[in-house]
């Protein structure tokens, strides 16, 4: 209907018109800004990767306070042994500070990301900016640990991190028994690890002063049912800090542990459990100069993989190498954040790489090994409540004996009846010291000789 050059024309004056009103719209929004009395400051959920530290202390601030004045508000129960805590759950609030009105707002994107911004008068700059967001940073963190949830986290498959990384860890509140009156082990050792563990703890200035990163890495090791699982539940317990416990065989490679590493939070327990068997074996260091054997099995291993990756199975395997390891704890491990334990276990120390375990990687071994005498009391005091009994010189000398894992002596020291019976328990485990409830020492001999793993008590809370 229109002629083609007066078709062009329309469209370029649209066009141009369009692109008037854009630059219009950007001015008036810079003179409005320019004029404007009001600062804005946007703190975001995430930095990259990292999770923004700054962005939790100001949530957890902002929904402590004030509650009475609110009209929205959660309510959540930390502990179950706790009162409720009730939170503000509106997405503007108004805080005053030292006679300084601020504005907060929360905005969450398309993404499902979130930012706080914080709106206040350009007068009050230098208070906001010094004093008030250190006040926030130092409530928030306060209020955290006064409620402190600990979590137990685990990590996603990297299929399923999504496009905003938020869902690299999957996490369930963390409430394990487990404490360090209750592990059974010798106490001489016992009071070297609470040693430890409160020096780091309290160890911020100490830290600081002689320049290295405030971490600790213990590797336990012993054989299966010893208690290094129990022991790691009753660290976080001390310390009052979650526990992050890294499924090797979902994490495809060295860049996605990286990842998944540097998104963990400040206070946290990081675990690799059976550290010698979660590695890709092709990647060891120590590869030339191991025996011809020990080749046989890494070009077996190689063969499945590539089988695997053919079928499209390879998402099973980890290819997360002992070099991608030594590199995070020698390197970002050092630079990420603060205040984390990482631990290792293993059920045996030979098979690891001396790269690993030498001094300085690891800071403190821990053996936990089969149950002795002193470790048998304390747990005949947990579960029987017994400080003595007249079979204590006989189980005494059968242990001297046999070798058997306190996971085992526990169990037979269960209470079997609504009542608890000391005789009963104690001649059961007399039986089984004996040799006489054999079937169970067969199983456990075999699931050691064969790595078959016994109940996982973290993982089997998910
Ligand atoms: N030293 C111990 N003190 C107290 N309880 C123990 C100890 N060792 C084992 N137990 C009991 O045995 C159970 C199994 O122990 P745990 O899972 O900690 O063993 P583990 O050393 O981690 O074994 P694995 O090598 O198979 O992972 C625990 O639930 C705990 O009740
Ligand atoms: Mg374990």
């Amino acid at each position: 209907f229109f002629p083609n050059h007066l078709k062009i024309a329309i469209k370029e004056c649209l066009i141009s018109s369009i692109q008037q009103f854009t630059f219009v719209q950007r001015l008036s929004d810079r003179f409005i800004t320019f004029f404007s009395p009001y600062v804005e400051i946007k703190i975001s959920q995430y930095d990259g990767y990292q999770y923004n530290h700054a962005f939790a202390s100001i949530e957890t601030y902002l929904g402590e306070k004030a509650t009475h004045k609110a009209k929205h508000l959660r309510a959540s129960q930390v502990k179950e042994s706790k009162d409720l805590v009730l939170k503000r759950d509106d997405t503007r609030t108004r805080d005053e500070y030292k006679g300084v009105n601020v504005w907060w707002e929360i905005e969450t994107d398309s993404e499902g990301f979130r930012t706080y911004k914080l709106t206040f008068h350009r007068r009050s700059r230098d208070i906001v900016t010094d004093s008030y967001m250190k006040h926030i940073f130092e409530e928030g963190k306060l209020i955290d640990a006064k409620n402190k949830k600990m979590k137990l986290y685990t990590n996603n498959p990297s299929s399923s991190w999504g496009p905003n990384k938020t869902a690299l860890w999957r996490c369930i509140d963390f409430e394990h028994p487990a404490s360090f009156d209750t592990v059974a082990m010798d106490s001489k050792k016992k009071e070297e690890i609470l040693n430890d563990l409160a020096a780091f703890s309290n160890g911020k200035e100490y830290y600081k002063k002689i320049g290295k990163a405030w971490k600790r890495g213990y590797l336990l090791y012993g054989p299966p049912g010893t208690g290094k699982s129990t022991m790691i539940a009753a660290m976080a317990n001390l310390l009052n800090y979650s526990i992050y416990d890294v499924e090797l065989t979902a994490i495809k490679d060295n860049s996605e542990l990286r990842k998944l590493l540097i998104g963990t939070a400040s206070k946290s327990i990081i675990v690799i459990e059976d550290i010698d068997c979660s590695l890709d074996p092709t990647g060891q260091r120590s590869f030339k100069k191991k025996k011809k054997k020990k080749k046989r099995f890494l070009m077996s291993w190689k063969k499945e993989k590539d089988k695997d990756q053919e079928e499209g199975k390879e998402e099973n395997k980890s290819f997360v190498t002992l070099s991608g390891l030594l590199n995070f704890i020698d390197g970002i491990w050092s630079a990420c954040g603060q205040e984390r334990i990482i631990v290792f276990t293993t059920n045996h120390l030979a098979k690891l790489d001396p790269a690993l375990i030498r001094r300085g990687r690891m800071d403190m071994h821990i053996e936990l090994s089969y149950c002795t005498f002193e470790a048998f009391k304390i747990l005949a005091k947990n579960y029987l409540d017994l400080d003595t009994h007249p079979l204590y010189t006989k189980i005494e000398s059968l242990l001297k004996e046999t070798k058997i894992a306190p996971a085992d002596v526990a169990e037979n020291l269960m209470k079997k009846k609504s009542e608890i019976d000391a005789d009963g328990s104690l001649n059961d485990l007399i039986d089984a010291l004996e040799g006489k409830n054999a079937q169970k020492a067969t199983v456990d001999e075999s699931s050691e000789k064969h790595g078959i793993k016994r109940f996982n008590p973290f993982r089997n809370l998910f």
